[in-house]
């Protein structure tokens, strides 16, 4: 993926490939910013800003060919090798991510779970579960760089350790552990740049919970005004 991509972009990215696949689905060729703008929620003016970032240019009679831009996307979010990833800690939320299926409508897919507990080892699942201990040899034999953390929380650091030595470089991590190193990395230990999403879905509620508290304590003051 671009390193020089922000993440909102390539989140925005990601959107309009979806749509784009959709509309190819229904035999549309051509779309317009428009279109896509609508679909994804951004004004016409981002999406031509958007593509012209990428090198991507449309006509203004014709818009964008359906063809041409899911291919280039491709390229930019890497979809045309398949993006393989693995997740270690195969329990409550790991395998609830091994079981969903629609990861493989995104060109995602999960090829192997690590776990430590021998009971949650199992080879002969269709996505199998290998012991912690071979995670290192696997993933650098076939050259994964995306994983899922979804060990407990006191075994984050050290299997984070673990995976960075691996080669793993991104990283979505759903222990309440905040694990760093977005290319920044302070571990003297990191031997490269990696980029961590801490998934924390507590604090996303949260948050929630907060807008909408400020919210009624605006309507009140309002009401009272
Ligand atoms: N991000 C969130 O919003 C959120 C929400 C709920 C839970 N969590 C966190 O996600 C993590 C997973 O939650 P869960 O409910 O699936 O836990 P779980 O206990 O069901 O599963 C954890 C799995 O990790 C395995 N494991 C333990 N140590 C390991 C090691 N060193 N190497 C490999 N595997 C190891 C265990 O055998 C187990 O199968 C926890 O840290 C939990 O706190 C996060």
């Amino acid at each position: 993926m671009g390193q020089g991509l922000n993440k909102s972009l390539v989140l925005r990215l990601v959107r309009y490939l979806r749509v784009l696949k959709k509309l190819k689905s229904l035999g549309i060729v051509n779309v317009f910013s428009n279109n896509l703008g609508d679909a994804v929620g951004v004004t016409p003016a981002v999406v031509r800003k958007d593509f012209s970032l990428i090198n991507i240019q449309g006509n203004k009679r014709g818009g964008y060919n359906i063809d041409t831009l899911m291919a280039e996307l491709g390229n930019i979010l890497g979809k045309q090798e398949g993006q393989d990833v693995i997740i270690v800690g195969c329990g409550r939320i790991g395998t609830a991510l091994m079981n969903y299926k629609e990861f493989d409508k995104e060109g995602i897919r999960v090829v192997a779970g690590f776990d430590s507990d021998p009971v949650k080892q199992n080879t002969e699942l269709a996505i199998p579960i290998y012991p912690i201990e071979t995670m290192r040899e696997y993933v650098k034999e076939r050259g994964i760089e995306v994983g899922i953390l979804a060990v407990p929380e006191s075994a984050a650091n050290r299997v984070f350790d673990e995976m960075v030595g691996a080669g793993i470089r991104g990283f979505l991590n759903f222990t309440s552990v905040e694990l760093k190193c977005e290319g920044k990395c302070e571990r003297t230990s990191c031997p490269r740049n990696c980029t961590v999403h801490n998934v924390n879905i507590g604090l996303e509620l949260e948050n929630l919970f907060y807008l909408i508290n400020m919210d009624k304590i605006k309507e009140t003051s309002q009401e009272n005004a």
